[in-house]
């Protein structure tokens, strides 16, 4: 696999926006009725697509790396609304790409005994083009639960 992977994912479209949407999907190639035509893409993931299979698929071998000692990072952008919440996030009844992420992790992790590790996670915030690094705990708790409620984040293994 290359080494920086562009993947899309399509959020289902209000059968509203569907009448006037200028776009289709070919295969993994997005087409527009408007120049420049055609955007090809690594992967395109249709709507009727998991979580899971698009963590399986682009995402779980980033995580398996780092248990290598390789630095991955899983990066989701998007206009507002086009899903990166949804995707990024969910629930013990219904886990997305972090806490199946974190799930992996501890389970491969499991299974090397002879070695130690020292697992650290954080979480940025790109946001109107800044940074933000959440080093003070109590705002990094409020930031953190901020990010997550705006959706643009990033998660670093
Ligand atoms: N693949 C999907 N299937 C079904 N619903 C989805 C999907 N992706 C997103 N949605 C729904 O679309 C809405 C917007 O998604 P979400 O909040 O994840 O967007 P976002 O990119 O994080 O937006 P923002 O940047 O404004 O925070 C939510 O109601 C979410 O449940």
């Amino acid at each position: 696999m290359e080494r920086i992977n562009f993947a899309v994912r399509a959020r289902p479209l209000s059968p509203e926006d569907a009448k006037t949407n200028p776009w289709r999907i070919a295969d993994n190639s997005i087409l527009f009725t408007i120049p420049p035509n055609k955007f090809n893409f690594d992967r395109i993931f249709s709507e009727d697509c998991s979580t899971f299979d698009v963590y399986e698929s682009r995402m779980k071998y980033i995580v398996s790396a780092a248990i290598g000692g390789f630095n991955g990072t899983i990066f989701s952008y998007g206009q507002t609304n086009s899903g990166k919440s949804h995707t990024m996030r969910g629930s013990s009844v219904e886990p997305r790409v972090i806490p199946l992420a974190v799930h992996d992790l501890f389970d491969m992790i499991q299974q090397e005994m002879d070695c130690e590790f020292l697992l650290r996670m954080s979480y940025m915030e790109i946001y109107n083009e800044e940074i933000n690094d959440l080093l003070d705990p109590e705002r990094r708790k409020m930031q953190i639960h901020e990010s997550i409620e705006r959706g643009i984040f990033l998660a670093r293994l």
